[in-house]
């Protein structure tokens, strides 16, 4: 068997089409324009990539992106004002902060700055409390994108066995609210699960989000599954990209399998502008835009 290929950059190019619509009615109907500030401490490369493509995308959806870069000395007092600054923003609707921030800064304390209500990356905590409990919160964007992939592949997910592989709390916590909320069976494994192998071959869907690279194979796999596989892994002496599954060894087995790159990623900017339609949409009192939140 092999496995179907979820394709998460045609996925995102849909998404980022149907927030598209949504902003052009919002502007015509209100004469509303959405607003994403980007928070940027430092020049890791990577994080320069990131919320490069995050600017350019948020401007070819017609929402107005602004992008405030800081050098990486920037003291936590400075950071904490501008983020007050665009709490109080109105034509600022979500606010992100790219992680990972320096390490002089308090992370949890830069987060929880943030307005709950401008937060589309969905870190603070009152946004996982909210999720936790069930009720509306801003979602995380990773595990929303999965969630989205997800769904569409097997419309209901209603009793399927879940394992997700990782307990981050930006990933691996939050997907497994997710999948809970949508009545799956969860387990969590992690790196000191025992017998992670036979606790993953019982799951329906896997979502590996543990950040080490191929370390599921096909053999963990079982037959027909659909594997998300969140890893983004930069090794030395490999030539780009690895995921956390061997995709060679699980596409033989699995019913469906997201690639690395070209799948869970291009997810996750797709979905940081959803979110920002969404909070922009709460801020005014409008309807959520339909099949683009949680
Ligand atoms: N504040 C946040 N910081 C970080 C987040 C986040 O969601 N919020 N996630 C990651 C980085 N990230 C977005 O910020 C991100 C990672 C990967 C991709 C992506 O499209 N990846 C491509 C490959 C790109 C490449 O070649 O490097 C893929 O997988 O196909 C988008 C966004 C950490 N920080």
């Amino acid at each position: 068997m092999t496995a179907q290929i979820i394709d998460g950059k045609a996925f995102a190019a849909k998404v980022r089409g149907k927030v598209a619509e949504h902003v052009t009615r919002l502007k015509a109907d209100h004469g509303i324009t959405p607003g994403l500030a980007v928070v940027l401490v430092g020049e890791d490369p990577a994080s320069q990539v990131y919320v490069r493509s995050k600017g350019k995308m948020t401007v070819e959806v017609g929402m107005n992106s602004y992008e405030h870069k800081r050098p990486a000395e920037t003291s936590e007092a400075d950071l904490l004002a501008l983020i007050d600054q665009l709490n109080t923003d109105p034509a600022v609707h979500g606010i992100l902060v790219q992680l990972p921030l320096p390490g002089h800064l308090n992370e949890d304390l830069v987060i929880n700055s943030i307005d709950p209500a401008k937060d589309v990356d969905g870190f603070h905590i009152s946004n996982v409390g909210l999720l936790a409990t069930g009720q509306k919160a801003m979602v995380p964007c990773t595990p929303l994108g999965c969630l989205m992939m997800l769904r569409d592949h097997h419309g209901s997910l209603s009793g399927l066995e879940a394992v997700v592989i990782g307990r981050s709390n930006i990933v691996g916590k939050p997907m497994a609210q997710l999948l809970l909320r949508d009545s799956c069976t969860v387990t969590i494994a992690h790196s000191r699960t025992k017998n992670i192998e036979e606790v993953v071959k019982r799951a329906d869907i896997v979502v590996a989000a543990v950040g080490r690279p191929e370390m599921v194979t096909g053999d963990w796999i079982k037959p027909g599954a659909t594997v998300i596989d969140v890893g983004i892994n930069r090794v030395e002496g490999r030539n780009g990209l690895l995921g956390d599954c061997h995709f060679e060894s699980c596409v033989e087995v699995a019913g469906a399998i997201t690639p690395v790159p070209g799948g869970v990623g291009p997810m996750t900017i797709a979905c940081l502008l959803a979110n920002t339609l969404t909070a922009c949409s709460r801020a005014h009192g409008l309807a959520e835009p339909d099949g683009l939140t949680a």
